[in-house]
């Protein structure tokens, strides 16, 4: 995925200013940035959710979108929600879905409501529901928000193993700690990003 020169105003807000990000196959990239500054924005607009005022985004492959907030039906049932899922995906089979249950250790977890689910566990749902149909480019908004410290390592584990099967990922991360994960860090900082290559 390439991001070239994207500006975008809310109302007299200008919160991009020629903000570009180039994430290759086969690399794992972080976005950094105070609150507000335009992380989520820049995400959205990565994903076709929203128009930029200016600028190009250009993507290959199927994508995976995990929102900062996940966008579940509470009545639903998870497995109710794999199969939705399953339909709009076209997938002939839900294995993917329940290798990354166990993988992400809610598996027990099928038959419960997602109005009824643990903060960390509806956060796993949201992120099952980004990765289940193998997408080439995955755009994860704070995807382990709420996540016990196995399953944020798992986490990392699986984004390791995908990124070396040459997935582009691009992580929006608040945590410090998670710096040595990334092959590159962008700071957006005035609506731009400074790329900063880690010594992974
Ligand atoms: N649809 C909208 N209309 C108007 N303003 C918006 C809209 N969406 C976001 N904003 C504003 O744009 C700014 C950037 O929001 P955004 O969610 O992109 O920031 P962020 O860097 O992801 O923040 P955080 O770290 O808090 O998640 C915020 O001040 C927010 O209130």
């Amino acid at each position: 995925m390439r991001i070239s020169g994207v500006w975008k105003a809310y109302g007299r807000r200008q919160l991009l200013r020629g903000a570009d990000l180039d994430v290759p196959a086969g690399t794992l990239v972080g976005v950094v940035g105070e609150n507000g500054t335009g992380k989520s924005t820049l995400l959205r607009i990565a994903m076709g959710h929203l128009a930029p005022d200016r600028g190009t985004v250009e993507r290959a492959g199927k994508a995976g979108y995990c929102p900062q907030h996940a966008v579940l039906n509470d009545s639903f049932t998870v497995m109710q929600h794999l199969r939705l899922f399953q339909a709009a995906y076209r997938l002939p089979t839900l294995a993917r879905a329940h290798e990354l249950m166990d993988l992400l250790a809610f598996a027990d977890s099928g038959r419960q409501r997602a109005g009824e689910l643990s903060g960390g566990t509806r956060q796993k749902l949201n992120l099952l529901l980004a990765l289940m149909h193998d997408p080439q480019l995955l755009v994860l908004d704070e995807p382990y928000q709420g996540f016990d410290w196995d399953t944020h390592q798992r986490f990392w584990s699986l984004a390791a193993r995908l990124r070396d099967q040459g997935r582009s990922i691009v992580v929006v991360s608040h945590l410090l700690h998670d710096r040595h994960h990334f092959d590159a860090v962008g700071h957006l900082r005035d609506g731009r990003l400074d790329m900063e290559r880690t010594t992974r």
